[in-house]
């Protein structure tokens, strides 16, 4: 049956995520206090999207957007599009730098999208949206945390991609440093090999169980816990400088990691007060969102927090 659609605006509130945290490629993420806010209603015709702070002017203003592509893949799941929509993005992650901004526009729309329609598009719990967005998107690392918050562990299986959430422990405190030039994903995942030698999988496949332990109850054991074999090594020559700066927090005893498919770095840890990273870094102190992909109905500041929308587990 066609949907009914509420006629008030709603607005969601979407974190940044650092992805793989080392040895956890494509599976593990981490939610970070970043946020890009959009809100959308709907409207008798058209379809209008406008994009404030980053990626303004250079993203796609219909259809094409991601975001808008996102809403409609869960309109059809919810049994048909809206007459007409409109849609306000205030966007603060930086794109293309490994801080999951292609992940937090799908997740967006996604979450939009439900809570636009009358009995909360409850057809799409909070694990068939996972499954949505991370068809969107090819992988779920980053949508993981993006609409559950936290500490998340992604997979996939035959009906698509699942994760469950851990809350981190308290002592967790992420610094990510974001440099000026961009890196996009599909040029990252281009440099790495079709296979990788058993002994760096069997590595990685420790190291990544341990960093379960590390995050969620025992933060000392963070530096061993972030060792990767799968990736980093592979993609240093294409983002020297995120090596470098890897590889001096590594030797200052932090657990330092390239965030997601970079160019960003993630430390889990805090800085040394006297590193110096360098101009081209700007450095955002952070702390990991638990909250996830926040959906509102209603005006700004008299809105009230959907719980269908606002999924914790799939
Ligand atoms: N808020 C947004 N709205 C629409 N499109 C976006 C938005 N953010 C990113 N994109 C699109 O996604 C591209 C970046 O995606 P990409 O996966 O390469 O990087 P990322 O998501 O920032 O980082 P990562 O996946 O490594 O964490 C942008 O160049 C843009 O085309
Ligand atoms: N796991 C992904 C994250 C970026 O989307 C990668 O490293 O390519």
């Amino acid at each position: 049956m066609r949907p009914r659609f509420v006629a008030d605006p709603v607005r969601v509130r979407t974190p940044a995520t650092s992805a793989n945290l080392g040895p956890g490629f494509d599976s593990l993420g981490l939610a970070l206090s970043l946020y890009d806010e959009v809100t959308a209603r709907v409207v008798p015709s058209g379809c209008r999207i406008t994009v404030t702070g980053e990626g303004a002017g250079e993203l796609p203003e219909g259809e094409e957007h991601l975001l808008i592509r996102a809403m409609r893949a869960t309109f059809e799941v919810l049994g048909g599009q809206p007459p007409g929509l409109e849609v306000d993005c205030v966007n603060r992650i930086p794109q293309a730098r490994g801080l999951g901004s292609s992940s937090s526009a799908i997740v967006a729309g996604v979450q939009l999208a439900r809570t636009l329609v009358a009995n909360g598009g409850r057809e799409v719990d909070a694990g068939a949206a996972l499954r949505i967005a991370a068809a969107i998107e090819g992988h779920p690392d980053n949508v993981a945390p993006c609409l559950l918050g936290g500490f998340t562990i992604a997979w996939t299986d035959a009906s698509g991609a699942r994760a469950v959430s851990l809350r981190p422990a308290g002592e967790i405190e992420p610094t990510v440093f974001v440099p000026r030039e961009r890196g996009l994903t599909a040029t990252a995942r281009a440099a790495l090999p079709a296979s990788v030698p058993h002994a760096d999988a069997a590595h990685s496949a420790g190291r990544a169980a341990l960093l379960a332990h590390a995050l969620t109850r025992d933060p000392a054991l963070l530096f061993p816990a972030t060792e990767d074999r799968l990736h980093q090594h592979y993609r240093a020559v294409g983002m020297p400088a995120t090596a470098d700066l890897v590889s001096a927090l590594r030797a200052a005893g932090v657990a330092a990691v390239v965030s997601g498919a970079g160019p960003a770095v993630l430390a889990l840890s805090a800085p040394p007060a006297d590193l110096d990273p360098g101009m081209e870094w700007a450095v955002h102190r952070l702390s990991v969102d638990v909250a996830g992909a926040v959906a509102v109905r209603g005006r700004l500041g008299h809105a009230e927090r959907d719980p269908v929308a606002a999924g914790r587990k799939s």
